[in-house]
């Protein structure tokens, strides 16, 4: 076998990343050295040296050698011009003079583990030798065979007393270089000429400074068990993959940030106190096994979420696998959803009220046929929706009260405090919440926002319908209790306009400009993803011009347009004065639920008794059911009679979509019948004419936008891409 041969045999540096194992690295190198080696020793009766006994005085001699049969591996010499042993394993025979080895010259594989050797000297001829283990012996000085093993890639010098490197200039294709467990005080300056060194094990010394490793081509680095206090002059490192520094004395990750390539870091038993410090490791794009056992930064609780959440590409942690479930669990909880912070925050408020004494509220409760009327306006901050929710609520002050939010942020100049939010300490919200005050709370820009119950109520209790503002945060615990709103998103979808809006308030800090700009997106995400979630949307670039259109639609859905308006006052006069009588609330805003059925969106709920017989009473029951079904399972129609005032329902036809509805018209005539016959009023509501406003209700009759996101028909399409324009 030639030099070259036998070299790429023991190639490491070829070896998958998985097999580039933490502290075992070296070891098992060694390992798989020396049996290489010894299987390449054993003759075909299967027999060595290794283990022998001498009995010639540690002295190594040619009758030794054949008596232990240490010689094997008969192949063709390095010039190819003959044959000879190539290999030699004389281990644990308790030598100490080896100067027989002057003539094998031909010897590329050299064992000499396990003996009492003080020198190396007598080898200083073999010129073919590729790859020596002298582990486990008596040396003091390493390399003293002189310049002339030009050809060494592989030395095993671990265990023995080394203190110093010599010169190493002519040991340019040394690969791998063993020497744990020696005296080393400090890294062997003379290293750095060896230019091609891959595998270095300085592990068991008594280095105390990284120095000295300045631009080698390591791909391993063991200094395990020495007292390195910092981890230093590492930056021109490469190439280094597996970095193994376990039992040192190191307390920062420091100085790793350069290590792009770098795989495997054991910093087992060291004195790394905090969390912080995985910074210096986060952008480690490779870096998949991290070894922090027994470092004081395992007792911070939640340590091993923390860090599996800080460094989401570890497999390995601590010598454990990291899990999937972990990784979920991980980032659950420090990166929750939106939607897993709601749930939270929802469960929180609902635990603490059940901790109160419980008081039957009428005017809020949701009756058995409609919930109490809510309308939210939803939006990120800068939409206007604060402005538009007052201005509505003073238009209709006899439909409408503003339900106040607290909030522990600080009132800006222009807010009035009884006004505008209920203005707390932050202690003060926390003894809101916990004495179950709140209906939902949410953190926004550092800040909590919360609506009490009490807000609400003080609305209800006047008869009117309920008007708040909140964030999306908000609406995701909103929509958790047992109230059911209608949600109108409010949307500036020109961001200079946003951004002028937001800087209205010189208070507001321009990051937090930034940052509500940079939330818009995130309400445009949601509406896509969750089609119906938002009832309507609105354009607040203008605001007048969006106060317009949120009144119409609500003038629309009260059905105050024209001569209705007038009908209606009228109607409200009676209904005030049936209100006198019994205080009973004008449902008229919120969704229905799904068990309920109809109700007259204008008018008390009909009386339930209606002095019909029984069976009369069944049969209707059993005519409203049919007719509830119909209208919940229909199939969307180009033209569809609602009898809830549930959702907003185009009459335009989608052009070109005439096809779908004329198809359906038996099915919409059927509903009409059956609504009909149930006695139930129909309310139609079409689009406004600017277009701007429309329902993102699921059920409503829907057409696919340019930019793919769902929109209801005859509507003008909300998508991101008008943003973007
Ligand atoms: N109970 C609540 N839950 C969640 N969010 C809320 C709640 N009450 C108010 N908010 C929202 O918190 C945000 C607070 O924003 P900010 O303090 O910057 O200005 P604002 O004047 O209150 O609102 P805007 O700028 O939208 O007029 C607003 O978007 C507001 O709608």
């Amino acid at each position: 076998m030639s030099q070259d041969n036998l070299a790429e045999n023991n190639e490491f540096n070829d070896e998958p990343i998985e097999r580039l194992n933490l502290s075992s690295s070296f070891t098992e190198k060694a390992n798989s050295i020396q049996s290489g080696s010894n299987s390449k020793s054993q003759r075909s009766d299967g027999m060595g040296s290794t283990g022998r006994q001498s009995d010639s005085d540690g002295v190594l001699t040619e009758a030794l050698i054949e008596e232990c049969e240490c010689l094997s591996n008969l192949n063709k010499t390095a010039d190819g011009t003959s044959y000879a042993y190539l290999e030699l394993t004389a281990s644990s025979l308790g030598l100490c003079d080896i100067s027989v080895l002057a003539d094998y010259e031909q010897l590329q594989v050299l064992n000499l583990s396990h003996n009492q050797l003080t020198s190396l000297s007598a080898i200083s001829g073999l010129v073919n030798l590729v790859q020596l283990d002298a582990s486990h012996n008596r040396l003091r000085s390493a390399f003293d065979f002189g310049d002339a093993l030009g050809n060494l890639r592989s030395a095993d010098l671990s265990h023995n007393e080394i203190a110093d490197l010599p010169d190493m200039t002519a040991f340019g294709r040394l690969r791998d270089l063993d020497l744990s467990h020696n005296r080393l005080s400090e890294v062997p300056a003379s290293l750095m000429s060896c230019a091609s060194l891959q595998h270095l094990n300085l592990g068991h010394n008594c280095i105390a400074r990284l120095c000295n490793l300045d631009c080698l081509p390591l791909a391993t680095l063991n200094l395990e068990h020495n007292s390195i206090e910092r981890i230093e002059n590492l930056d021109s490192l490469d190439c280094l993959q597996s970095l193994v520094l376990s039992a040192n004395r190191i307390e920062s990750l420091a100085g790793l940030e350069g290590l792009q390539l770098l795989q495997i870091l054991d910093l087992a038993d060291n004195k790394v106190l905090e969390l912080l410090e995985l910074r210096h490791v986060k952008d480690l794009r490779l870096l998949r096994q991290l070894n922090l056992a027994r470092n004081p930064v395992q007792d911070v609780p939640d340590y091993r979420l923390l860090v599996i959440f800080d460094l989401p590409r570890l497999t390995h942690l601590d010598g454990r696998r990291v899990t999937i479930k972990e990784k979920v669990q991980a980032e659950n909880q420090e990166n929750p959803s939106m939607e897993i912070v709601a749930q939270r925050d929802h469960r929180l408020n609902l635990v603490y009220s059940y901790f109160q004494p419980h008081y039957v509220l009428d005017s809020t409760l949701q009756s058995a046929e409609t919930p109490y009327p809510m309308l939210v306006l939803v939006g990120p901050n800068g939409s206007m929706k604060k402005d538009l929710a007052q201005r509505l609520v003073s238009d209709f002050p006899e439909y409408f009260g503003y339900g106040v939010s607290t909030t522990t942020r600080p009132p800006y100049p222009d807010e009035d405090p009884e006004r505008d939010y209920h203005f707390v300490t932050a202690k003060e919200f926390e003894e809101l919440q916990v004495g179950g005050k709140f209906i939902q709370t949410a953190l926004f820009q550092g800040h909590y926002f919360g609506l009490t119950l009490e807000a609400v109520e003080a609305v209800a209790r006047e008869g009117l319908a309920c008007v708040v503002h909140m964030e999306l945060e908000g609406v995701l615990a909103l929509k958790k209790t047992h109230f059911e709103p209608r949600y109108v998103l409010t949307m500036p979808l020109d961001r200079h306009r946003h951004g002028q809006h937001l800087r209205t308030r010189p208070e507001r800090p321009e990051q937090a400009v930034l940052q509500s700009m940079a939330r818009a997106q995130l309400y445009i995400r949601h509406n896509q993803q969750h089609p119906g979630f938002f009832d309507m949307f609105i354009n607040t670039d203008e605001p007048s011009e969006a106060y317009v259109q949120l009144r119409t639609l609500v003038m629309n859905y009260l059905g105050l347009t024209g001569e209705a308006a007038k009908e209606e006052q009228q109607q409200q006069q009676r209904s005030d004065d049936f209100a006198s009588s019994g205080k009973t609330l004008n449902r008229t805003w919120s969704k229905t639920s799904q068990q309920s059925s109809v109700f007259n969106p204008l008018r008390p709920s009909a009386p339930q008794t209606s002095g019909k017989g029984q069976v009369e009473e069944e049969s209707l029951h059993r005519r409203r059911s049919l007719a509830r079904e119909t209208v919940s399972s229909g199939k969307p129609q180009g033209r569809v009679t609602m009898a809830t005032p549930g959702p907003l329902v185009s009459t335009r036809q989608p052009a070109g979509g005439g096809g779908a509805a004329s198809s359906s018209q038996e099915s919409a005539r059927t509903q009409q019948q059956a609504a009909a016959a149930a006695g139930l009023q129909r309310l139609e509501l079409g689009s406004s004419d600017s277009g701007q406003v429309r329902s993102s209700n699921p059920k409503a009759p829907r057409s696919r936008s340019r930019a793919g996101a769902e929109a209801p028909a005859g509507a003008t399409t909300y998508s991101p891409a008008m943003i973007e324009a």
